[in-house]
């Protein structure tokens, strides 16, 4: 069956940091959002989260017609997917919960839209196993902030179809978005892999007092934080092997690989390691509200894209490149 890939309604269910996210890319890019979360005083919420957004999509340039009115919030899942060109589940991260609104989301849905879950690592031939037409149900993992950042992890299920995920490729794309398909599925996908393996180590070193928490976050934005904005880490190393590239990096560093310079398994989770954890945040949120640091990280990622969008034109790249 073909699936609706030109989209103009795009329903959310879940509306805290992520759902509220989408809802602001999918206003920013003209759509008509249909919004539902079961919570009392979600849409107040929303409403705000989209407001505090606003100014970061405006600089970054809104589609015709584009306004934050065009948001509609409802009482129930079947009036908010019944007529939904595409769906995004933003549910919180419980297998249970998730199993039990897809089937009803899906029952609900027209049967060639998309249905996309923000989840972070639950698979979705679980969590899509009691869903209608489960051949058009994808993963679409965002990162946040999701009204800007624009990688988005898609991953099929044992039933998806291989013209689902071309359609979710698709509609992503349309939303401004770098889709990345992961092509086994493996819990947590390949970004959340990465970046857990990171905040362990991290919670390793506060846990061994080796550094405090704005320590950590230093050595990240100071230094590897800048360049992952525009190269990996394959490629890094390979330019740090000089002229003979990855090989003589392997040579070189190979060895170290068997040093004792990471724990693989994550410390456990005591009650002091999260308290020097949640002390060490505060001291380094300081003055600042989280709304007021959302806009100053905002403003600043939108310097960094802006930037690396220039010069990889400059260099004859596109960004997706
Ligand atoms: N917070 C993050 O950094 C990221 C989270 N995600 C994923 O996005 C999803 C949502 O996470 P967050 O937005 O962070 O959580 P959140 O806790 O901020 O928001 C979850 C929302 O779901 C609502 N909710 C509760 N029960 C519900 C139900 N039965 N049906 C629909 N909505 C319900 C809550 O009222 C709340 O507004 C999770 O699957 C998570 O793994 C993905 C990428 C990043
Ligand atoms: C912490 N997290 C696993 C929910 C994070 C993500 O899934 C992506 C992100 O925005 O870092």
């Amino acid at each position: 069956m073909p699936f609706i890939t030109d989209i103009k309604t795009f329903a959310a269910l879940g509306s805290g940091v992520i759902g509220s996210g989408w809802v602001a890319r999918a206003l920013a890019h003209g759509l008509d959002v249909v919004a539902w979360d079961p919570a009392p005083g979600a849409e107040v919420a929303l409403r705000k989260r989209i407001a505090n957004a606003w100014p970061a999509l405006q600089k970054q340039g809104l589609a015709p017609g584009a306004s934050q009115d065009r948001l509609r919030f409802v009482p129930t899942i079947e009036e908010c997917v019944r007529d939904a060109d595409f769906i995004q589940e933003s549910a919180p991260e419980r297998l249970d919960l998730k199993l039990d609104l897809h089937a009803k989301i899906s029952a609900a849905a027209k049967p060639d839209a998309i249905i996309g879950s923000s989840t972070s690592g639950l698979l979705p031939s679980e969590f899509y196993e009691s869903a209608t037409h489960p051949e058009r149900c994808v993963v679409g993992h965002p990162f946040n902030p999701v009204y800007l950042l624009p990688l988005v992890e898609i991953v099929g299920g044992r039933k998806t179809s291989p013209e689902a995920i071309e359609a979710a490729k698709s509609i992503y794309t349309s939303l401004g978005m770098r889709p990345l398909h992961v092509r086994k599925e493996v819990p947590g996908f390949i970004a959340d892999r990465l970046l857990e393996a990171l905040w362990r180590e991290a919670l390793h070193l506060v846990n061994d007092g080796v550094a405090s928490t704005g320590e950590i976050d230093d050595a990240i934005r100071f230094g590897a934080g800048l360049r992952w904005s525009f190269m990996g880490t394959f490629l890094t190393y390979t330019l740090a092997g000089g002229d003979a590239g990855m090989r003589h990096f392997m040579a070189q560093f190979g060895p170290a690989l068997k040093l004792p310079w990471t724990y693989l398994p994550a410390p456990e989770l005591t009650d002091k390691l999260i308290d020097d954890v949640v002390e060490g945040t505060s001291e380094q949120l300081g003055e600042h509200s989280i709304a007021a640091l959302e806009r100053y990280r905002d403003d600043t990622l939108l310097a960094v894209l802006e930037a690396v969008k220039t010069s990889k034109a400059k260099h004859g790249m596109a960004f997706s490149d």
